[in-house]
């Protein structure tokens, strides 16, 4: 059986010096395999940042993620997805509507729904017409504040029972995935683990890489 699963990166919530990240980002893609990037922007207190703030960093991170093939996604916000011709959207339950995200880009954008920890929200997304369900947050994560708990169960049951790919997310760390990954689960979807790596993302993505292939 096939378990690999692989890396969907995540941005930092700010990104104060976009010029440094991009770097960081190439450091990134030149260490391994990863699928894709979410460009999810948030203030300090969780809230939309303006919409400039995205159209400059997606005008700066979209060329290095189109020259290596990764899919560019941007969180929350489908008219941005047009203005910018990303790949596609990410969308929570209070975003806008998986139907709707999918009226507005048509049928080759990508369109990822969060389902929590809800086999029944994953299942509507689905016949909604998403590309992946996000489940989780799998561990402690800083990154947002979480109030769902998603358990590997939940995968388990979703990879025998579908073949929409699904999407792990919150706290996962190259140290604590290989549960997940042993789960079924198709994307680990991955924030602070990578920027925050002690040693960069460049080895952030090579332990990753290393934990996967020994789940
Ligand atoms: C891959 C992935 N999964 C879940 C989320 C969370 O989306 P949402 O619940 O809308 O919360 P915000 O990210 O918008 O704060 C995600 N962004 N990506
Ligand atoms: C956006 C989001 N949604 C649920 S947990 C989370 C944060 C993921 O970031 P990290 O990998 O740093 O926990
Ligand atoms: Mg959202």
């Amino acid at each position: 059986m096939h378990l690999d699963s692989r890396l969907y990166l995540i941005s930092p919530p700010q990104v104060p010096d976009l010029a440094a990240f991009a770097e960081a980002f190439k450091a990134a893609l030149g260490a391994g395999d990863v699928a894709s990037l979410q460009l999810r922007l948030k203030s300090a207190d969780g809230s939309a940042v303006p919409d400039d703030d995205v159209l400059y960093a997606a005008e700066a991170l979209m060329p290095i993620a189109q020259k290596n093939e990764v899919a560019f996604i941007i969180n929350d916000r489908p008219d941005l997805v047009l203005k910018t011709g990303a790949d596609g959207v990410h969308v929570g339950q209070s975003d806008a509507s998986c139907k709707k995200a999918r009226a507005i880009l048509g049928d080759d954008a990508t369109v990822g729904v969060t389902c929590h920890d809800s086999k029944h929200l994953a299942l509507v997304a689905g016949e909604e017409g998403a590309d992946y369900v996000a489940f989780g947050a799998f561990f402690p994560t800083k990154t947002k504040e979480t109030k769902f708990k998603a358990e590997t169960s939940l995968l388990e049951w979703w990879s025998y029972a579908t073949t929409l790919p699904s999407v792990a997310i919150g706290g996962i760390t190259p140290e604590n995935c290989r549960p997940i990954v042993r789960a079924g689960a198709d994307f680990l979807a991955v924030s602070s683990a990578v920027w925050d790596h002690p040693e960069g993302p460049a080895a952030a993505i090579k332990a990753f890489e290393k934990s996967i292939s020994e789940a």
